[in-house]
């Protein structure tokens, strides 16, 4: 077992930047990347290590609904805001569906030391209730080196490893983190996708009564779960919409037999492509049916897929609450939030496929709608959560559509 104080240090940590007092600490944390890149910090939450994809979110707030995404799984978050924990954590900001541990980010990084929480609705310390969901966390390092790198050079694997007697094996991590597999290619959501049918209705679950508001139901929509939010299943129910929501493997016939007015294709972790393989196949079956169908995230490249298009990897991804997207259907400029590694390749996109949106910052795909069918999709995030609420319209625009096509058959 080496130790950082025997010379394992390749240090480009900042320690200038740390807060005052750190300078003198051992490190308690290592940030080992897959080049065998060495960045020492102080560990928080779990103790042990957490691999993954090393991504960056530029979000101010909502780090509780960020690292409880389960579109996330797979990924360690590097946060770019340097004060992460401030407001603490409660039972409600959690977006994955089951409550559980381990359906979302696999490990956090971010700069400043996380402290005791002032907010009103805080019930814990992040710090605590990262450790009892077992997610590790680094804090003391140059988020910023860490987020230029990786719009540089990419996404990076890495391994996280908490010790907090700060003795580390660092050739044995070095090695963990260079055989971890590449997120292209990882269907992920088996590991997220509920495991049997779900009648969505808030007011039952852990937060309580009246927490969702479910007044009068005038359409059914199935949700095909490939990892999905909370709040894209609570904007559903406050549009007057029942939620089936169904696991991930579910047939054409499965969704078909509820009867939907409405199909939606949720947000879900790993390469969409991957999971194509299964639910390409439904999804064209599902289409062929003509019931009206919205897809995020996800949910949008894999109605890319079905359509006859192409995924692609992208080398930073986008994650962050402050993304402008300009819907071309109306000329506005909505800022989004984003959390995406794949993108819909444009340029693949047959001729019956026509592009909605775009993304102002690097003109890639963020919104499709099928011209021969009732199906559109977006890349962003409509249900925020956390973020700004721009998008909401798109969930009228569903409803519409679904009224719509429910007068015509009529
Ligand atoms: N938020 C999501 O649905 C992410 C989709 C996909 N896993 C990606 O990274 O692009």
């Amino acid at each position: 077992m080496a130790t950082l104080q025997e010379g394992n240090r390749e240090s480009n940590t900042d320690r200038d930047a740390r807060p005052d007092g750190w300078h003198d600490e051992a490190a308690t944390a290592l940030l080992v990347l897959a080049d065998g890149t060495v960045l020492e910090g102080a560990g928080f939450g779990a103790a042990g290590e957490a691999t993954g994809e090393v991504c960056f979110n530029t979000a101010m707030t909502g780090y509780q609904e960020i690292l409880t995404d389960p579109s996330y799984l797979g990924q360690i978050v590097t946060f770019t805001f340097p004060h992460i924990g401030n407001v603490g954590v409660n039972d409600e900001d959690i977006e994955s569906l089951s409550l559980a541990a381990g359906n979302g980010a696999n490990g956090v990084i971010v700069h400043a030391r996380v402290t005791e929480p002032a907010n009103w609705r805080a019930t814990r310390n992040l710090d605590r209730w990262l450790a009892a969901r077992g997610i590790v966390g680094l804090s003391g390092i140059d988020t910023r080196a860490l987020a230029i790198r990786v719009r540089e050079k990419g996404m990076v694997n890495a391994v996280v490893a908490h010790s907090p007697d700060g003795t580390f094996d660092v050739e044995a991590l070095k090695a963990r983190a260079a055989a971890l597999p590449d997120m292209s290619g990882l269907d992920l959501v088996p590991a997220v996708t509920t495991a049997q049918r779900l009648d969505w209705d808030e007011t039952s679950w852990e937060l309580g009564e009246g927490y969702g508001r479910r007044e009068g139901v005038k359409r059914r929509v199935v949700a095909i779960d490939y990892g999905v939010k909370r709040n894209i299943l609570r904007l559903l129910a406050d549009r007057e919409c029942e939620v089936i929501v169904l696991p991930a493997a579910s047939t054409a016939r499965d969704v078909l037999a509820l009867e939907p007015d409405g199909i939606f294709l949720s947000n879900g972790p790993g390469d969409p492509a991957a999971t194509a393989e299964y639910a390409v196949p439904v999804l064209r079956d599902l289409l062929e049916s003509r019931v009206p169908l919205f897809g995020i995230c996800f949910g949008h490249q894999l109605l890319g897929l079905a359509a006859g298009g192409r995924t692609v990897k992208m080398t930073q991804g986008h994650h962050g609450a402050n993304h402008p997207v300009k819907d071309v259907t109306t000329g506005k400029v909505e800022i989004v939030s984003m959390n995406h590694g794949f993108a819909v390749d444009r340029e693949s996109l047959p001729d019956h496929v026509k592009e909605t949106h775009v993304s102002l910052f690097d003109g890639s795909n963020c919104g499709i709608a099928l011209t021969d069918r009732p199906a559109f999709s977006v890349q962003h995030h409509p249900e925020a959560s956390p973020g700004p609420q721009d998008s909401h319209y798109l969930f009228d625009r569903f409803v519409e559509m679904i009224d719509r096509e429910k007068a015509a058959r009529r």
